[in-house]
């Protein structure tokens, strides 16, 4: 594009979006299967310090569960999923932990922070911020133990509020400790949805590795582009693998009070930018009854 009124109109385009998110909190749920290669990396850090100079006050959460399976598997432990959740025993724990807070993370704050001082990484284990409650996986209706895994049961904001109020951008690892001390494996999707509802986020935007929410997995005819919480609900058990917790975590966030929560391809470069900032969004978008 080289003509400089189409130019221009592509930038005034984004106004009302900018007019209608100026100071809203964003948590963006940024998945390990977007985190597909070193330019799309870069263009998600961009995105996120676009956001900021743009006054909107981006809240990242990442996850990492391809690279804790790599992992994992350097260290010849297998990895094993239940209803979209990791089978965690003490020993996967520990390797959860220095890859989500140790590399996933790191990696993330260093490509943000090429734009400016702003982002500064923490976990759930900081200042309070999660308090895990372990739950198990359901199958077939069934609650089964799967170890070491918890639900977000309390979020103290304190943290993060602090660090918004100074201008920079969280970058938060999804692990936990519950009410005694012990660190748990929080799907990053839980975590996010605890966080956007707790934060009283306008927006929760999920990146992932597929365009959306397809009702009939893999007819790829059958994408959603929009669905209410009740809609959701009743579809929910018919999902499978990674989409349960991603779902669920739509449902929680705009049930507990965020307008809007959306699934969107993390594989197409700047797509949080083309969600927020361009009148048809991208991918699915969950709203509230
Ligand atoms: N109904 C569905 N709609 C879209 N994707 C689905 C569906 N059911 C299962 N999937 C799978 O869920 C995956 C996304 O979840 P997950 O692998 O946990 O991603 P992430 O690392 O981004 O959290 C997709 O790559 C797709 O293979
Ligand atoms: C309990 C559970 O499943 N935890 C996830 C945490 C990371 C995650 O959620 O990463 P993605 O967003 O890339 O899937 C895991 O161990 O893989």
């Amino acid at each position: 594009m080289s003509d400089p009124v189409e130019k221009a109109e592509v930038l005034i385009e984004a106004l009302p979006w900018l007019e209608r998110f100026h100071g809203s909190t964003i948590v963006i749920k940024y998945g390990g299967n977007a985190m597909i290669n070193p330019s799309l990396q870069q263009a998600f850090a961009a995105d996120m310090a676009f956001l900021r100079y743009a006054g909107i006050r981006p809240v990242v959460v990442h996850g990492g569960g391809p690279q804790i399976s790599r992992m994992l598997d350097r260290f010849g432990i297998e990895s094993e999923f239940r209803g979209g959740l990791r089978v965690t025993t003490p020993e996967a724990m520990e390797v959860v932990r220095m890859v989500l807070t140790g590399q996933v993370g790191r990696e993330l704050v260093g490509l943000i922070n090429r734009h400016g001082p702003l982002a500064v990484g923490l976990s759930g284990e900081d200042a309070h911020l999660f308090t895990a409650v372990r739950r198990g996986a359901l199958i077939d209706g069934e609650e089964v133990d799967i170890g070491l895994v918890g639900d977000v049961d309390r979020v103290d904001t304190s943290a993060v509020d602090d660090l918004i109020a100074a201008g920079r951008i969280p970058v938060i690892a999804s692990v936990a400790p519950d009410a005694g001390g012990v660190v748990h494996n929080v799907n990053a999707d839980t975590a996010a949805a605890a966080l956007a509802e707790a934060l009283g986020a306008q927006k929760l935007v999920v990146l992932t590795d597929v365009p959306g929410l397809y009702t009939d997995w893999p007819d790829t005819s059958s994408l959603v582009t929009e669905i209410d919480a009740d809609a959701l609900a009743k579809l929910l058990p018919r999902l499978e693998s990674g989409m349960v917790p991603k779902m669920e975590a739509c449902l929680r966030a705009v049930r507990g009070g965020v307008p809007a929560a959306h699934v969107i391809d993390g594989r197409v470069a700047h797509s949080t930018l083309l969600e927020v900032f361009t009148p048809e969004g991208i991918g699915t978008m969950v709203v509230p009854s």
